[in-house]
């Protein structure tokens, strides 16, 4: 069968150009030539991986149920030598520090040293257990230690010792089963280079988010609201008044309606979070923001989050573009920050069809605007981008000719220049 087939590391690296391109996912080799123009995430984001192990860019994207059908017809073979091919190890090492929680006796080489000290604790407690039991037994009526405060001195602090070694390695032996048992961590539970499994971003409260990231679940429709001429504000009602969508600043949803031509109704499906990019304050001194139309939706995301938050002095300067004054999305909103927190927060207005009223800035947004508001490249400062496509190609081209980095097709939250 083609999907049984060995292939190796250079024959893979091969097939590393668009109309040949190949990559590896969990230790299996896919052909996604032909998938390129349909890929949701865009071609460029197959090729940057083309030829190569693409698993950690894969999951980092949080690819969903339906995504993992989808890449089965595809499969061309199993990568020579991969670890996930392996029985011992065939499980991708995401799955493996989830499956923390529900169980702690793992299998594999990494965990030898787990057990070898489990044996040598337990040898110490049967081996002075019994050593005590003899010094009772031997010695009838008596029984154990006790016997011996009519022993003499060293006899006494021998059979001590042993006792204090029995009791301690009986309660650790206890504890460690205990926690094991409660889901807790141990110094035995896991071996030390799977790193608990920790989110990056501290809860805003107690409760847990609805959203999850795998699987899309329905909500209903509460308000629709018409915001400019092809722009409208949806809010959906989440199942209980308590409950929180769980959706990390900056991060965003992937939304599923059933269209077939006929009307989407009030049920929409939603799944979550995704996205690299996950605020947090400290992640840059000068922020600079270039947004057009719609592109403003995360941006609001961080520009609320730093300016809501008193011990947050990080700078922010947004430059958003519209094509009319009717077009500019969260107007309001943005006023009231620039009001309320003129240290924190500026931003500037650029329309391309502007009305003969407008006395802002006109036409698109240019690199000579962009050097002259946003900060220059610095290892403090930070540009976000989100627009339409003419306006990423563009801004990303006159932030190179900046000094800035080029962004990656898939942006990582410490890339320079971050596409959203
Ligand atoms: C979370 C998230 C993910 C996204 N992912 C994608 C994605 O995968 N692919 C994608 O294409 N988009 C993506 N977008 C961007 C989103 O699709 C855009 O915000 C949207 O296309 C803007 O449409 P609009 O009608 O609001 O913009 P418009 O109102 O049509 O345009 C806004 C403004 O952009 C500027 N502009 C337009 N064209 C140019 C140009 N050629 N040069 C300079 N400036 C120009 C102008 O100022 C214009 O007025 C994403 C957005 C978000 C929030
Ligand atoms: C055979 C391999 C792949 C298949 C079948 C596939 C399929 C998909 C599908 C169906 C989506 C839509 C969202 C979802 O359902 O998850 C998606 C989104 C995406 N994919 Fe892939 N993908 C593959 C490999 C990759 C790789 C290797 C990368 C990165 C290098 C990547 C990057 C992305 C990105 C950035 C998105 C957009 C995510 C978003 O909307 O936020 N994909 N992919």
């Amino acid at each position: 069968m083609a999907d049984s087939r060995e292939i190796s590391e250079v024959e893979i690296a091969r097939h590393n150009i668009k109309t040949d391109l190949w990559l590896v996912i969990h230790g299996k080799v896919y052909d996604v030539t032909k998938y390129l123009e349909d890929h949701p995430g865009g071609a460029q984001a197959l090729i940057e991986v083309a030829g190569q192990d693409a698993t950690a860019a894969f999951e980092d994207v949080g690819h969903s149920a339906d995504s993992r059908e989808i890449m089965e017809q595809f499969i061309v073979g199993k990568a020579m030598d991969s670890r996930e091919n392996s029985n011992e190890d065939s499980k991708p090492k995401r799955a493996i520090v989830i499956a923390r929680d529900q169980a702690t006796s793992s299998v594999g080489p990494d965990l030898q040293e787990h057990e070898t000290s489990r044996f040598i604790l337990k040898s110490a407690l049967i081996g002075s257990t019994a050593f005590l039991g003899y010094e009772g037994f031997a010695r009838l009526p008596a029984i154990g230690w006790l016997k011996t405060q009519h022993g003499g001195f060293w006899q006494g602090f021998i059979i001590a010792s042993v006792a204090g070694i029995s009791v301690l390695t009986g309660v650790i032996l206890y504890a460690e089963r205990v926690m094991s048992l409660t889901g807790k961590t141990t110094p035995y539970s896991w071996p030390a280079h799977y790193k608990p499994h920790r989110s990056i971003i501290k809860p805003i409260t107690e409760n847990i988010g609805w959203l999850k990231p795998q699987e899309y679940q329905k909500l209903p429709l509460f308000k629709n609201e018409k915001l400019s001429a092809d722009t409208c504000r949806l809010t959906f009602k989440l199942p209980s008044s308590n409950q929180i969508l769980g959706l990390p600043i900056g991060q965003h949803i992937a939304i599923r309606a059933e269209i077939d031509g006929k009307p989407v109704g009030d049920q929409v499906e939603f799944r979550g979070p995704k996205g690299q990019m996950r605020y947090r304050k400290g992640m840059a001194k000068d922020i600079g923001m270039i947004a057009g139309g719609t592109g403003i939706t995360p941006m609001y995301q961080l520009i609320r989050a730093i300016c809501e938050d008193d011990k947050d002095d990080t700078k922010v300067t947004l430059l958003y573009g519209n094509n009319t004054e009717q077009d500019i999305l969260l107007r309001s909103e943005l006023d009231a920050f620039t009001s309320a927190y003129p240290q924190k927060f500026k931003y500037e207005n650029i329309l391309s069809r502007p009305g003969s009223t407008w006395s802002g800035k006109k036409g698109f947004i240019s690199k000579d605007l962009v050097k002259e508001k946003l900060p220059p490249p610095s290892p403090d400062s930070k540009i976000l981008l989100c627009g339409p496509p003419g306006l990423i190609n563009a801004m990303t081209k006159s932030l190179a000719e900046l000094g800035f980095d080029k962004p990656n097709a898939v942006s990582k939250l410490s890339d320079q220049v971050f596409l959203f």
